[in-house]
């Protein structure tokens, strides 16, 4: 099996007979009463109990017992005492906090009409000059739009279209990493942010030339990072390659991508582009959300692979079985795969990269197993909380992709189901991400023996377990 491998370390009338004035008075009494209804609903429904909660203090209620780092770790901690539901009162609003799959499924998919908002961020999206981003955009008119414009290049099919694409990508990466062993993270991150470039602005680079695409603090560095430094960060990541793209587009230069897509189809025969500015903030938003997080997936990974040699060893076993190491795996051989499938799922599972999710918010009063919720609820979906417990997932901290192949009851909802989020806000690059992490992971996994660095002392250096934590939880990795 070795000898193949190298070692390294997204209504019609003018005059009203009798009948219409009946439709009318009918139309209007019936109004009358669903208001009536929805006053009289709201009131008994705030004379029901809110779910349980930690008692907090006047005015502050639970701020000071909610940690700013890690509140997710809190979190779970509560959810062990209060349940898959529980309430908080943060500084005057409504927090809810849903640490089990059935409950944020039952609530943000299902009853997603009224929960797909987002928690008003007035500072970030208005001082720091990120109102182009969906991720923060209220549910409304804006937030469709991009979502429309997304969902047309992030579909299932529409990512099949850039598998070929991937795929060279893919080759370059190991090429890479064939000639730098060592330099994993930096080739990662560079081949995430070479796909995520020729997926949105068509952007096609050898290794070198990619840097001076961006700025290197965009392509090179963690969203954290550019969130520190804020509005200057914004421009360079959305009007800067937004421009440069439409200048290409009019100039004919422009290859077949997300923007050029969206130029075509919105721009009007006197040359006024429409809805450029979420086409701008499409274009942005995909860049920005999917950078880090798949490179913190295959990072990820690569712990995984380091700290489980055993399931390394399987994996790579299998493959070979497959490819008898006549050639490089391609997208057709991952139904023949399924241990490397719950490899994946394990990575998703094991060390969630968005473990506190990305608070939702409610638009109407509701209730929900004799709970109210009331209007304008922060909804905070506990990723950490759902991934990590023993009742669904026996031995959480263990990486054992084997228990979604033998074990899982049929009742527990798959990673894949729970990291992505729920609803109309789901993650709009979630089959990009399934795709281009799975080919990494499986040429990895077929080119190379995945190990630790060597200390001079002669020692394996093993990455730290201790995640470094933004919206996306990065690694400190080191391999
Ligand atoms: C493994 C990788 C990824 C994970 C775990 C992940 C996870 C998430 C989560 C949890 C959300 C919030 C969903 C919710 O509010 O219910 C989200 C939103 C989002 N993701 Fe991803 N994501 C990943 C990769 C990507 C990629 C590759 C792209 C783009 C190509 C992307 C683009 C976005 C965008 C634009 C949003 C905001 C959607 C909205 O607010 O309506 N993500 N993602």
């Amino acid at each position: 099996m070795d000898r193949f491998r190298s070692n390294i370390s997204i209504f019609q009338s003018t005059s009203l007979s009798v009948f219409d004035a009946r439709i009318i008075i009918c139309s209007f009494l019936a109004f009358c009463a669903v208001g009536l209804y929805q006053r009289l609903r709201s009131y008994a429904s705030s004379s029901l109990p809110y779910p349980p909660g930690p008692k907090g203090i006047p005015i502050l209620g639970n701020a000071l017992q909610v940690p700013l780092k890690t509140p997710w770790i809190k979190f779970t901690e509560w959810a062990a005492v209060y349940g898959d539901m529980f309430y908080l009162r943060i500084l005057g609003r409504d927090v809810i906090v849903l640490n089990s799959s059935k409950v944020a499924y039952d609530l943000l998919h299902k009853r997603s009409a009224i929960y797909s908002d987002r928690p008003g961020m007035a500072l970030t999206r208005d001082f720091g000059g990120w109102d182009f981003s969906i991720v923060i955009d209220p549910y409304g008119d804006h937030f469709h739009i991009k979502r429309k414009f997304m969902n047309q290049s992030l579909n299932p099919s529409a990512t099949r279209r850039i598998y070929p694409m991937m795929a060279d990508n893919a080759k370059l990466f190991m090429q890479g990493l064939l000639r730098e062993p060592t330099q994993f993270q930096t080739l990662n991150r560079m081949y995430a942010g070479a796909n995520i470039l020729m997926l949105t602005y068509g952007h096609q680079e050898t290794d070198h030339e990619l840097v001076g695409w961006l700025p290197h603090f965009v392509w090179g560095s963690r969203f954290s990072d550019l969130m520190k430094r804020m509005k200057a960060a914004t421009y360079q990541a959305s009007a800067v390659p937004y421009n440069a793209i439409k200048q290409k587009f009019l100039n004919g230069t422009s290859l077949p991508c997300m923007a050029t897509t969206l130029l075509e189809d919105n721009t009007k025969p006197n040359g006024i582009v429409e809805h450029e500015f979420a086409i701008l903030g499409s274009l942005a938003s995909t860049y920005i959300a999917g950078a880090d997080t798949t490179v913190a997936t295959l990072d990820t990974f690569a712990i995984a692979m380091i700290y489980y040699p055993e399931v390394q060893r399987e994996a790579q076993r299998l493959i070979d079985e497959l490819l008898h190491g006549e050639r490089l795996p391609t997208f057709d051989d991952r139904e023949d795969l399924p241990y490397v499938e719950a490899i994946f799922q394990e990575v998703l599972r094991w060390k969630p990269i968005v473990p506190g999710g990305v608070p939702h918010r409610s638009t109407e009063d509701d209730v929900y197993q004799g709970m109210f919720i009331p209007k304008g609820t922060m909804v905070i979906f506990n990723v950490s909380a759902m991934m990590t417990n023993s009742r669904d997932f026996p031995n959480p901290s263990e990486f054992n992709p084997g228990r979604f192949l033998y074990t899982l009851r049929a009742d527990i909802a798959k990673p894949e189901d729970i990291a992505f989020g729920f609803g109309r806000r789901i993650c709009p690059g979630r089959h990009f991400a399934d795709a281009w992490v799975w080919l990494a992971m499986i040429n990895m996994l077929a080119l190379f023996e995945i190990s630790p660095e060597i200390g001079l002392d002669g020692k394996p250096i093993l990455p730290d377990l201790e995640y470094e934590e933004g919206l996306v939880r990065c690694e400190n990795l080191d391999i």
